[in-house]
């Protein structure tokens, strides 16, 4: 056992989420952290192509189409995927939390299916921060914006320095990521920290 607490439910002294003064307009589309990335980087031909807005608040608001490569069941989207979508829709915070973070616990209840063609309409919001904790809530919507949740979740993203990435990617991606000057201003980006 690690002691670790690995709970959903933020403590106590926890505190609300802080959106950046830097941080993009709400309805702002967000664009891709890396085009490599499988939920939402443009580089990949079976990703997800997730396409993320700043909301207001510390929320965003994502579109992603179930395409066919993204089956489990005939015609139906993967379970798996789904959760990427909500992850990644998770993770995309980081542009109005302006600081970086990655997941370290994710639970999603699949409440209904979701049909190869769908729009999956996600939101997700910060609901608290505790150190380097950030505690988020993601819904998958179906039918359109205000359709029933069809997928939903509850996170825990760990904020991290860029090292992280530098430390744990493999070498390839991490020198072709560093030698591209958009991947470069995105990380920059990602560095003015409060
Ligand atoms: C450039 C932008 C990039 C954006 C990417 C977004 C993509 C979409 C999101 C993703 O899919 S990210 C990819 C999937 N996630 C990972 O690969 C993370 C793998 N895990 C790790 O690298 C480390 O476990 C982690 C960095 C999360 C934590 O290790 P640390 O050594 O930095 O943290 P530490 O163990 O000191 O724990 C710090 C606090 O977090 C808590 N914690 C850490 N890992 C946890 C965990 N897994 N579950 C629950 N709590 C966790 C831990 O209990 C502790 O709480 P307290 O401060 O209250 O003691």
């Amino acid at each position: 056992m690690s002691g670790r607490t690995t709970g959903l439910t933020p403590p106590d002294e926890a505190r609300p989420p802080v959106r950046h003064p830097d941080a993009p307009a709400p309805g702002e589309l967000l664009g891709s952290h890396y085009d490599q990335c499988f939920g939402c980087g443009a580089g990949q031909p079976h990703g997800l192509h997730l396409e993320a807005r700043a909301g207001e608040g510390v929320s965003v608001t994502a579109e992603f189409t179930v395409q066919p490569a993204h089956q489990g069941a005939p015609g139906l989207a993967h379970g798996g995927v789904l959760a990427t979508a909500l992850d990644e829709t998770l993770g995309a915070l980081n542009w109005v939390l302006r600081v970086i973070a990655v997941t370290g616990r994710l639970e999603t209840d699949f409440l209904s299916p979701v049909p190869v063609g769908t729009v999956l309409h996600l939101e997700a919001e910060v609901t608290a921060v505790h150190g380097r904790k950030i505690y988020s809530t993601a819904t998958g919507r179906i039918g359109g914006p205000d359709g029933p949740v069809a997928v939903r979740a509850q996170a825990l993203f760990i904020e991290v320095r860029v090292e992280h990435f530098i430390a744990n990617g493999r070498p390839d991606e991490i020198n072709a990521a560093l030698a591209d000057p958009d991947q470069l201003r995105v990380a920059r980006a990602f560095e003015v920290n409060p």
